[in-house]
């Protein structure tokens, strides 16, 4: 790794000098965190999202972790999902699923996918129910602060404007407190129509990691992590701050250019 460290208020920075050292760091952090939650827990409910991060999670599909993993105990969850079918080239579904869900002995029936024919409304609706029932039989824990429920991970990729899942800059989803899974039908990167958890699910987690690669990216990392006043507090990525969780940033050298290397300790 090229640097690690603790930031003083936006949790671990993990900079690798690229994006192989990356996966190889990512899969071993994911890999820890399931063993830790299956003898804790039994289960290990994790929340995964689109766009580049499954590409960045492929080394869990290679040795050692394709054997060592407890695949059975996963209970699999989107934090995100764009409202196409199961089988459209932009579905987040499709994707974990082609990249990694095929690839390793995942149960079948522990996928929680979002629902494809129905209403973006509809399917976050059920969406919620159907974390509510699994809440309640503590396949998914839930937080001792708010009723919310607790995934034990939650991983999630960030655009260039800053968006997380689909939490998108100046949003009013932005502000929901009270539901637990949301859409949207008006998202500035297409498809319009997305479903998405909200920042209070995002944040009773117990571990939060980002994953950010690439340049086009450096700019919004370091409004999301240095200290730059009051003007970029809503940037979705920085308002991600679990309450009692664990946060950790998993970036790549060129992601991590612009960051201000004063404000972590080693
Ligand atoms: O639209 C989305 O974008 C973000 C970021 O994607 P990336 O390809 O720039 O890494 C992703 O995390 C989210 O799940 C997805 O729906």
């Amino acid at each position: 790794m090229a640097h690690s460290g603790v930031h003083k208020d936006r949790g671990e920075l993990r900079i690798h000098e690229n994006l192989d050292e990356l996966g190889t760091d990512l899969a071993e952090y994911i890999a820890e965190l399931s063993e830790a939650s299956v003898k804790e827990r039994g289960v290990f409910a994790i929340a995964i999202s689109g766009g580049s991060l499954i590409g960045l999670m492929g080394k869990l599909c290679e040795a050692p972790y394709n054997k060592t993993v407890d695949w059975a105990k996963w209970y699999v969850f989107w934090a995100d999902e764009r409202v196409v079918a199961k089988t459209h080239a932009d579905s987040n579904y499709k994707l974990a699923k082609d990249g990694l869900l095929s690839k390793v002995p995942v149960v079948p029936s522990h996928v929680n996918s979002i629902n494809d024919s129905v209403s973006a409304e509809e399917a976050a609706d059920d969406y919620e129910f159907h974390v509510r029932q699994l809440v309640k039989t503590r396949t998914i824990n839930v937080s001792d602060t708010s009723d919310c429920p607790k995934f034990d991970l939650i991983l999630l990729g960030m655009g260039s404007d800053g968006h997380v899942a689909s939490l998108f800059p100046n949003h009013p989803v932005l502000d929901e407190k009270d539901e637990w899974v949301t859409f949207i039908t008006d998202s500035p990167k297409s498809p319009p129509e997305r479903i998405t958890f909200t920042l209070p699910v995002i944040n009773s987690a117990s571990n939060v990691v980002v994953v950010v690669t690439g340049e086009s990216k450096a700019e919004a990392v370091h409004l999301a992590i240095d200290d730059v006043g009051a003007d970029c507090l809503s940037l979705p990525a920085r308002l991600v701050q679990p309450t009692k969780g664990k946060l950790a940033w998993f970036l790549d050298k060129l992601a991590a250019s612009k960051l201000d290397g004063s404000q972590f300790s080693e």
